[in-house]
């Protein structure tokens, strides 16, 4: 099993120019291999509180820890993280290998020792293959589609196997039909390689498809964390052993959106979200 990262978060306060709490007294778990999607208003602190969790952000007030629990035991050295930006973010000068080859060049690999070039190619051309971008592996970010520059953007995530992966607002700017893709892309990822995940999105059906649980912020405070029904102890599993699936059926393949349970708790979301918004 691949080591995964647990974060435990109290009482975590961001204060900018010594006036705006963007992030306030958030307190909240994630067990290892699960993942955690932030919904909430425009400026209301999920990317300060993503970036918390990424290390990129100090905290005023208090703590976050990151532990790694893998075969060795656990661990509070900093996990491996990687990040998905809305923006793919290619460098243009650079076929999709090398732009996969990056943080690899950058940083040493988790065995200690930075790879060598035809190591990073190999490694590189592996996380293209998990994305399904092989074909693509030469060719220039001005020659692909969007939906192709963000698997390449997600073959540049994997490539440093991250203990933690951490996404903000990854698929905002794409069609619904390539979200849907994408959305199953890292949903396999994940199950394949059980990394621990928090995705801040606007979009409260991503956030059901692709989390364990739902933390709701307003104004910088985490209001409430609601246990996803459909995912729920999901890991490396079926989703379909999860809930009645013969609803979800009709056109031949599963799909969750179909099922009773999604639209039921789709409320659920909506309401804190319109709760939250009037208290
Ligand atoms: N570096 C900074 N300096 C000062 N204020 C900041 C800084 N970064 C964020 N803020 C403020 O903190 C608050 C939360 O911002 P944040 O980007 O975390 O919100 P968000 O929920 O991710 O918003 P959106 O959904 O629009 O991306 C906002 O009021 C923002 O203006």
């Amino acid at each position: 099993m691949p080591d995964s990262v647990s974060i435990h978060c109290r009482e975590a306060t961001v204060r900018f120019d010594d006036s705006i709490d963007a992030v306030s007294k958030v307190t909240f778990q994630i067990q290892p291999g699960r993942r955690f999607a932030l919904v909430g208003q425009s400026g209301c602190g999920k990317t300060t509180l993503l970036r918390v969790i990424a290390g990129l952000q100090d905290l005023t007030s208090g703590t976050l820890d990151a532990t790694t629990h893998g075969s060795e035991g656990r661990s509070t050295s900093r996990p491996r993280v990687s990040f998905v930006f809305q923006q793919p973010a290619l460098l243009p000068w650079r076929r999709s290998l090398a732009n996969v080859t990056l943080p690899l060049e950058l940083a040493p690999h988790h065995s200690g020792a930075k790879p060598l070039p035809v190591v990073r190619d190999e490694l590189a051309r592996q996380a293209l293959d998990e994305v399904e971008m092989s074909n693509a592996a030469n060719r220039f970010p001005f020659q692909l589609s969007g939906g192709m520059k963000m698997r390449v953007s997600i073959a540049r995530a994997l490539v440093t196997q991250p203990e933690l992966l951490l996404l903000d607002e990854p698929f905002a700017s794409l069609d619904d039909l390539l979200r849907t893709q994408l959305g199953d892309l890292v949903t396999a990822l994940w199950r394949k390689h059980c990394f621990t995940m928090v995705l801040v999105t606007h979009n409260i059906a991503e956030a059901i498809l692709l989390s364990d649980q739902i933390g709701v912020m307003h104004q910088g405070r985490l209001v409430s964390v609601l246990d996803n029904p459909l995912n729920h102890d999901a890991a490396a599993s079926n989703p379909t052993t999860q809930i009645d699936a013969s609803s979800a059926n009709a056109g031949g393949e599963f799909d969750m959106r179909r099922t009773p349970e999604f639209g039921e708790f789709f409320g659920v979301v909506s309401d804190e979200l319109r709760k939250a918004a009037t208290t």
